[in-house]
Order: structure tokens, then sequence, then C-alpha cells
């Protein structure tokens, strides 16, 4: 069995990963070595059998022991140890789900329902480092692959609605103690059926513009507002999150040599896990809706295709429904004013499932077997 080092197991993304390894039976294909940056020589996790003592996430030598490492660690940590690794003469698979490494030339980025050919075609050359890609990038991906396979799309713009999880486990906190706040700013209006809602509004408008709103991570309020700015500004104009976009689809997709335009803007809303994206799509024919919604739907067994019906979108196509699953819906598909080649959807995913851990998930399970 392949020796597999796991680090940033405890975090937010790897504790998803491990709740998936543990559901699908992973570490019984495994043999697993449980590494931490804080915590080495304490006890570590029984998911693989008996617990045993955390090894150092810096030792490289005991990492150089390893056939697999499976990091969610973070982007720091990647930069930090795995040049290091490597250098040393290590040969293993490093699978990753930070942004560090991406973009280098020798890297993939997984997606296996999107992209197993590339993937194949890696590891016959012998790539042996893999990384998951952008939660935005991979959930758009699954829904639209149909149209993608087919060379359908001429360009897309996804405006999207992030959800707290995506900036961290402090940011969820801080989001619903922001939904805390604001409510006890009002609870005795609120209990008061004959109380003004011009007077509710503004106690609630005041405590949002208040210092004592509790803001450290996301600097402003997201409760009962938005942020329309993820991530570090670009030159372009563009957030980092908006420039991932194209970059990274055309690099799962394997067309980075003639880019397929895919931008729009990234913005934070009150969700707590699931990324929502509303899309523009210019396609290269005109194509009827229940033929664009045949070929979504028989694309992979996540995509779901929800009519474009009011009460099943305000039901189906909402965070609410695809929190904790691996279902990915996608809706709101229609022709647009601007031409018969322009559609509009509408699509959801849980951004710590298939936008983090089961990519990464199913790669160590395509090595590993
Ligand atoms: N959040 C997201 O949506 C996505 C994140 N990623 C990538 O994954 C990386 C990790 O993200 P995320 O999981 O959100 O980060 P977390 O902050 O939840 O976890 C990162 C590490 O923090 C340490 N840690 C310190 N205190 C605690 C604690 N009380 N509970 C749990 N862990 C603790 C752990 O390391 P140790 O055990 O060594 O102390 C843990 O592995 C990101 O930096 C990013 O690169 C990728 C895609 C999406
Ligand atoms: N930036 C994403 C989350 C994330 O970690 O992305 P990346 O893996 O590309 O750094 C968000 O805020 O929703």
């Amino acid at each position: 069995m392949n020796k597999v080092g796991l680090v940033g197991w405890r975090g937010m993304v790897g504790s998803v990963l491990m709740e998936r390894m543990q559901q699908e039976g992973d570490f019984s294909k495994i043999n697993a070595t449980f590494f931490t940056t804080s915590q080495a020589g304490q006890l570590g996790p029984d998911f693989a059998g008996d617990a045993k003592p955390l090894l150092s996430a810096y030792d490289i030598d005991a990492l150089r022991g390893m056939d697999i490492v499976i990091t969610c660690q973070g982007g720091d940590y990647t930069k930090e140890v795995y040049p290091a690794l490597r250098e040393s003469g290590w040969q293993g698979y490093w699978i990753d789900a930070a942004s560090a490494l991406r973009m280098a030339d020798d890297s993939i980025i997984v997606l296996d329902p999107v992209n197993i050919d590339v993937i194949e075609q890696g590891l016959e050359q012998g790539v042996k480092t893999f990384v998951g890609g952008n939660c935005t990038v991979s959930l758009m991906l699954l829904a639209l692959g149909g149209l993608f396979e087919r060379d359908l799309i001429e360009w897309v713009s996804p405006m999207t609605y992030q959800a707290a999880s995506g900036a961290g486990a402090k940011n969820m906190r801080e989001l619903i103690s922001q939904m805390g706040a604001i409510h006890s700013e009002v609870a005795d209006l609120l209990d008061n059926p004959h109380s003004a809602i011009l007077e509710i509004d503004k106690r609630v408008s005041e405590k949002l513009q208040s210092d004592s709103l509790p803001k450290d991570q996301f600097g402003v309020p997201l409760a009962g507002s938005l942020i329309p700015w993820i991530d570090v500004p670009m030159d372009s104009g563009q957030s980092k999150e908006e420039w991932k976009a194209q970059v990274e689809a055309n690099k799962i997709l394997g067309s980075s040599k003639s880019p397929i335009p895919v931008d729009g803007l990234c913005v934070r809303i009150g969700a707590m896990r699931c990324h929502s994206q509303a899309l523009t799509i210019k396609l290269k024919e005109d194509i009827s809706v229940e033929e664009i919604e045949s070929i979504l739907a028989s694309h992979n067994e996540w995509v779901k295709v929800i009519p474009n019906d009011r009460s099943l979108s305000s039901t189906d196509l909402t965070p609410v429904k695809v929190t904790g699953t691996l279902s990915i819906p996608i809706g709101r598909i229609r022709k647009l004013a601007m031409g018969p080649e322009y559609i509009s959807a509408f699509t959801v995913g849980d951004q710590l499932l298939w936008g983090a851990a089961e990519p990464l998930r199913r790669m160590l399970r395509i090595i590993t077997g």
C-alpha cells in the first residue's frame, strides 16, 4: 500500500477531506501518516486505525518517506516545504489544495470529471504534482462541463455570489456573530408587532455602521451587506479571484494556448459554504434550450438541471439546498435578449466539497487505485 502523508487534515478543508475519505473507505487503501505544523508529538486522529503521534510537517526526512503527500495546509506551507522536499530528491506525488503551485508548468489542476484525459496523460508523462482548482472555477466547470466538452462556448462571464467559508473558518464565525449582533440590536422591536419598520431599519443600519459590529476578519459588515471584491488586486483591474477564472479554467480544460475568455466579477455574500454563480454565456451556435439542458445533464453524475421555474429555482437552486452535498444544480437557463447564441444560467455548489476537498480525494484514488 502507498505511504500517504496527510498535512492540514484538521483545518476546514482538511476536515471535509477526512470526512469524505472515511465515507468512501479511502483509508483502507493507504498507509496513512498524519503531520502537523503545530502539534508534533501529540496524539493524532484515529481515522486510519489506531491513533499515533503526529509528525512535524516541516520534517523533510519524514516527508521523504512518503509515496504521496496530500496537503490542505495552505499556500505558505506549500511555498516553504515543497521546494525543499523536491530539492532533497523526493520523487513522490504531491496533491495540494492551495493555489501556490496551480499555474506551475509541471503541475496539473485536477478536476477529473472534466479533465481525466489531461490527468491520465500527465501521469503517463511522469507529472508528480497535482493541485485542486479554485472553488468557483471547479464548480463552474462541473456545471458547464457538457458545453465545454463539445466546444460550444465562445465565452462565459461568471458573476459570483461567494460564501464566507471561502475566506476561512474565522470568517464563517464572524458572519454568524454579525447576524447575531444585528438581531440583538432590534430583538425588542421585533417582539412588538406594532413597532415601526423604519425604526427597526434605522437601528440595524446604525449597528452595521458602528464600531461595535464584529468585523476583525472581513474588515466590513457582510451580514446585511455584501463585499464586491475577493482577494488582492491585479494590474488588469481584476481581483485575483476574477483573474483565476480564465487562467485556471483553460489550464484544466487543456486550452491555455487558445484560451476561452472567462471573466466576470466576484462578490462575497452572507452564505455559509456554497458558492453561487450567475453565468452569461455566448455559444458558438444557436441551439435550443432543450438541447442545452440535455447536453449539460448528461456530462457527469453530479450536475442536475433545474427547470426554469420560480418554485423549483427558489427551493433547489440555493445554498441551503446544496450545502453538504456533492450536487451541482444548474438552472435559470434561458435565451437572453442579446441574441439566440446568448444564454443565462445560475449554478450552486458546495465550495468545501467539489470546490476544495473532493477533487483531491479523487486524485488520491486515481493514484492509489
Ligand atoms: N477555505 C477554502 O475555501 C479553500 C481553501 N483552500 C486552501 O486550503 C488551505 C487551508 O484552508 P482552510 O482549511 O480554510 O484553513 P484552516 O485555517 O481551517 O486550517 C489550516 C491549518 O490551521 C491549523 N490550525 C490552527 N488552529 C486550528 C484549529 N483550532 N482548528 C483547526 N485547524 C487549526 C491546522 O494546522 P496544524 O494542524 O498544522 O496546526 C490547519 O491545518 C487554504 O490556505 C487554501 O490554500 C483551497 C480551496 C478552498
Ligand atoms: N478564494 C476563494 C477560496 C480559496 O481558497 O480559493 P483558492 O483555493 O483559489 O485560494 C474564496 O474566497 O471563496
